[in-house]
């Protein structure tokens, strides 16, 4: 019998958490969750840890640190607890495959240990790649790890890619649903609620990705990971807005042939395909009915009324720290008009002020980046009244 591939869930109590532990559950026979990590929600790790019998959980907050240890100490699960404890956790010897799953920058530092220990890393977090995709590409060259994106419109581009040569790529087609706001006019944006920017379309997903795909700086973000993880130049690679969310990214290839991915907009899938290693699972689950949608629709994205979109670029040219400082930024901004202490409509201009204000470091080290986070969300925070 093969042995069972051995799954560390890092933000298992998440929206992609969650469902990555469905995947586990639908194969039982295939995978074990083998450690559980989490950021406050410590009643729902440690419902995840009696259920799925982890080797480790590990909270983030070290305050829950008792609650967790004294809820699992009977069940031999072992626990611990802070942003250090998950950077060691990444070498332990049983672990095949990280599944990066916590949300912001959170995500770069144990994904960076976890490449360093030849892990396979199933990437949901985004953010890794967006504040430090040269740093990421650098350490994957001396590693045995190798990268399977879960984000939809990435695991539909590599799909496409299977079979392909890299020179045969003529552009990457990333879709976009275009959000809650696609109809909105400018002005209507200026008075958007928190509620509002929160009913997406058609994803069900953590609030801090459907605020992002709000602004549409997901898709900017999304450009920036697609040109780490494929290689593919800035110039080749567009946004599509498909309000449907049927079509998950397209690859269209010199000879004019375009590829594209179709599927529900249900994350299962992506992460199914990403802990199979590229290799097709059979489920039962309920598949695509494409007489059910009578149109698919494609239009260019509307940069005046999402200018966000455009930050993609200009933090590629620029390369060095800028998005990170984008990240940092829009972390700080999105948080607060969480919490109702800004409107929809300063999250750029955060964005904006902190891009002319942070110093700009051209090749930034590791310890570059972690300062560059710490100190332009200190700035940015000093903008929010
Ligand atoms: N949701 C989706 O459909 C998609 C998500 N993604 C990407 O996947 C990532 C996760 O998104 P999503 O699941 O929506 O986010 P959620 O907010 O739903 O979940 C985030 C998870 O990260 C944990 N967490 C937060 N901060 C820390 C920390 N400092 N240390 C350890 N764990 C932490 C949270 O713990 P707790 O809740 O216990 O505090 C939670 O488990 C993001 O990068 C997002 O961009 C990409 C494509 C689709
Ligand atoms: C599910 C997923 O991958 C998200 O990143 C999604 O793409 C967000 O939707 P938008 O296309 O609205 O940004
Ligand atoms: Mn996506």
């Amino acid at each position: 019998m093969t042995p069972k591939k051995q799954i560390a869930v890092l933000g298992s109590t998440g929206s992609i958490g969650v469902q990555t532990l469905d995947i586990i559950s639908e194969y039982p026979d295939r995978f074990r969750a083998c450690l559980l990590v989490a950021g406050n929600n410590v009643d729902l790790l440690i419902k995840q840890a009696i259920k799925y019998r982890p080797d480790l959980a590990i909270i983030a907050n070290e305050n829950l640190y008792s609650r967790l240890h004294d809820a699992l100490k009977d069940y031999g699960i072992a626990t611990a607890s802070g942003a250090k404890a998950i950077a060691e956790a990444m070498s332990l010897p049983q672990i095949d495959t990280v599944v990066t799953a916590t949300v912001g920058y959170s995500g770069l530092e144990p994904t960076l240990h976890a490449i360093e220990a030849g892990k396979q890393i199933a990437l949901a977090n985004k953010e890794t790649l967006v504040v430090a995709g040269e740093l990421v590409t650098e350490k994957l060259k001396s590693s045995s790890s190798k990268v399977i994106p879960v984000d939809s419109e990435h695991s539909a581009i590599y799909q496409c890619l299977v079979g392909e040569n890299r020179e045969s790529i003529r552009r990457l087609l990333i879709t976009a649903s275009g959000g809650p706001f696609r109809t909105k006019t400018i002005e209507e944006l200026q008075n958007v609620t928190v509620s509002d920017a929160l009913s997406h379309p058609n994803w069900s997903m953590g609030a801090k990705i459907t605020v992002d795909s709000a602004t549409m700086l997901n898709k900017a973000f999304e450009i920036i990971e697609a040109h780490w993880l494929f290689g593919i130049s800035p110039d080749k690679i567009e946004a599509v807005v498909h309000p449907q969310s049927i079509v998950h990214s397209m690859v269209e290839f010199v000879d004019g042939s375009v590829k594209a991915q179709l599927g529900l907009p249900d994350m299962h899938l992506p992460i199914r395909y990403a802990l199979g290693e590229a290799h097709r699972l059979p489920t039962s689950q309920r598949g695509l009915q494409l007489s059910d949608y009578s149109r698919l629709e494609f239009f260019a994205p509307d940069t005046e009324k999402f200018p966000m979109i455009n930050l993609a670029y200009y933090a590629l040219e620029r390369g060095g720290n800028v998005a990170c400082i984008i990240n940092a930024a829009n972390e700080i901004a999105v948080a607060a008009f969480l919490k109702q202490r800004i409107r929809f409509v300063d999250i750029p201009s955060i964005i904006e002020s902190s891009l002319s204000s942070m110093p700009y470091i051209a090749s930034p080290s590791y310890e570059d980046y972690v300062n560059t986070n710490s100190a332009t969300r200190l700035y940015a925070e000093s903008l929010i009244h």
